[in-house]
């Protein structure tokens, strides 16, 4: 590995308790560190290149408690090998031990072979509670060098609980402190205001009840512009099931359940084919049209104008043209697309008010929780692939009604796909016929708790609900093309039947 270390950022001791210790380079912190971290850092879920060529420290904090190992919070742009493209900005949280911990082996990094931590194990601190716990304590007392934890609201921040990362996330790290905060620390920070940063700021001052409240927001000074936000501290929420995982599983439970023939018949017409989550899709959809009159309350919301719907009928076709290059199978409904987003574009002159506001922009059911007392929403950073300038700007509503009635569609196949194998023909048929049946359910209970809860009635918009599904089900196509190749069934055949019900 070349890894060019010039370019140097700030670095930064931060002592926490009584010893200090001298300033030092970003390049003397993390220049030992280089030859170790680049082939742990090629393999991680988040990095999103294959290699490292090389990495240029931005900013550097290393924060030391008594009798701990010591934690390095480094900022850095990353060049993957073989590639034009610009440096992608990472997080890494690096605990350097004199020995490290057997339950600490999965979070080894390698043993730094030179400089002062000669010799030292250097690990993902993120797994370890005693660096995670050392780092809120740094940044209650600020003293946490260029970190800062820009505080929201008055809410006194609780420093001494036990923290526990939190696994199974996907594109950040999480740390959990006593089932009462959340640490999500950005792997992959990037410049401009945090859209997460600003719904949650927002959505904490309008006291929603249907989204946890922000302590506050970390970043580091960007020279030249704004800080960068590298993570943000918000409430946990207790006791929660992921709404994917309860959706799938009650799609499971109706499609796998006991013989009922209302449940195989017309969906307009069963009164079972919820399978036991209508209410709870309702309740979805109500906590969502909450989100939506609280964000519509603390950022703008104007009516679109017709060259508004035009231009955000060119920039599907943009991502529908984008997608088609990567996912060759969307060629065929290029046509039928571009039109269902052309109808979109036109409605202004057809005199159908549409309005936009800040929304949440990733909406689906992983990102909702379901609590004793209902649902909550989070995750407000919008989509990964989508552009960072464009994922805050005002969007109808609608555009996350659609996401969630996607994911609906994608609950109801998943179960299916998990009970398929063993059936005979005839089983087989019934089972696709009560998936389609539970999905087109639920949206629909959906729908009628946003609707109930004050959000306009999506049914009644179906230009729009239509080219929004068919957008999202464009970005998903590509999402799975890149990410998970055996789950592209499920937008194509979105697409499919989306395109079908315009001819
Ligand atoms: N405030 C919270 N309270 C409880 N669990 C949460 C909270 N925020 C996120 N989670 C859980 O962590 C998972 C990952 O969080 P998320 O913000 O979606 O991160 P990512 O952007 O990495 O997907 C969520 O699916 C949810 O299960
Ligand atoms: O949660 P993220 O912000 O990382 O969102 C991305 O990944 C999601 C998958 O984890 C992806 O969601 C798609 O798959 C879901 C099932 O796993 C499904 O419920 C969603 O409806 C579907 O869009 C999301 O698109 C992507 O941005």
């Amino acid at each position: 590995m070349s890894a060019a270390t010039t370019g140097i950022g700030a670095a930064v001791e931060a002592p926490v308790g009584p010893r200090v210790t001298a300033d030092a380079s970003a390049v003397t912190v993390l220049g030992p560190l280089l030859p170790v971290l680049a082939p742990w850092l090629a393999t991680r879920r988040w990095y999103q290149g294959t290699t490292v060529s090389g990495l240029r420290p931005r900013a550097v904090t290393v924060i030391h408690g008594d009798g701990l190992p010591d934690l390095v919070v480094a900022v850095v742009d990353v060049t993957a090998r073989g590639t034009a493209a610009a440096p992608t900005c990472y997080q890494l949280l690096l605990g350097l031990a004199r020995e490290l911990p057997r339950r600490l082996a999965d979070a080894a990094i390698g043993t730094v072979p030179s400089g002062r931590w000669a010799g030292r194990a250097v690990y993902d601190a993120v797994a370890d509670p005693a660096l995670m716990g050392l780092l809120l304590r740094a940044l209650a007392a600020r003293r946490a060098g260029t970190l800062r934890l820009e505080r929201a609201g008055l809410f006194p921040l609780p420093v001494g609980l036990v923290p526990r990362p939190l696994t199974g996330e996907q594109s950040n790290s999480a740390v959990v402190y006593g089932d009462r905060l959340l640490l999500k620390l950005y792997r992959r920070p990037e410049p401009g205001p945090s859209p997460e940063a600003e719904a949650l700021r927002a959505l904490t001052a309008e006291d929603c009840a249907r989204t946890p409240r922000l302590y506050g927001a970390l970043s580091v000074p960007a020279p030249g512009g704004d800080p960068l936000t590298v993570g943000l501290i918000e409430e946990f929420v207790p006791g929660a099931e992921d709404g994917w995982e309860r959706a799938v599983r009650f799609a499971r439970d109706h499609i796998n359940g006991p013989g009922d023939p209302e449940a195989d018949a017309d969906p307009g017409t069963t009164t079972g084919a919820g399978g036991g989550f209508t209410g709870q899709a309702h309740a979805l959809g109500q906590a969502v049209a909450e989100v939506h009159g609280a964000l519509g309350r603390a950022f703008p919301r104007r009516r679109r104008q017709a060259l508004d719907l035009a231009a955000d009928a060119a920039r599907m076709r943009r991502r529908l043209d984008t997608a088609v290059l990567e996912v060759p199978q969307l060629a065929r409904y290029h046509a039928a697309l571009a039109a269902v987003f052309d109808e979109y574009g036109a409605l202004a002159g057809r005199g159908c008010p549409v309005f936009a506001q800040r929304v949440h922009g990733d909406l689906h059911l992983g990102q909702a929780l379901h609590t004793e007392d209902g649902w909550y929403v989070v995750d407000f950073e919008g989509e990964p692939a989508t552009p960072a300038a464009e994922r805050a700007l005002p969007q109808p509503v609608l555009r996350d009604v659609a996401g969630m009635l996607r994911s609906f569609d994608y609950a109801a196949r998943t179960a299916l796909a998990e009970l398929d194998g063993a059936a005979g023909p005839a089983q087989q048929l019934s089972r696709r016929r009560r998936a389609t049946a539970w999905a087109l359910r639920n949206r629909r209970a959906f729908c009628a708790g946003y609707a109930a809860a004050g959000g306009e009635d999506p049914t009644c918009r179906t230009a729009q609900l239509t080219a929004f599904e068919a957008d999202r089900a464009v970005y998903e196509a590509l999402y799975e093309a890149r990410h998970r190749p055996h789950w592209l069934p499920v937008p194509l055949a979105a697409v499919h039947r989306l395109v079908g019900r315009m001819r």
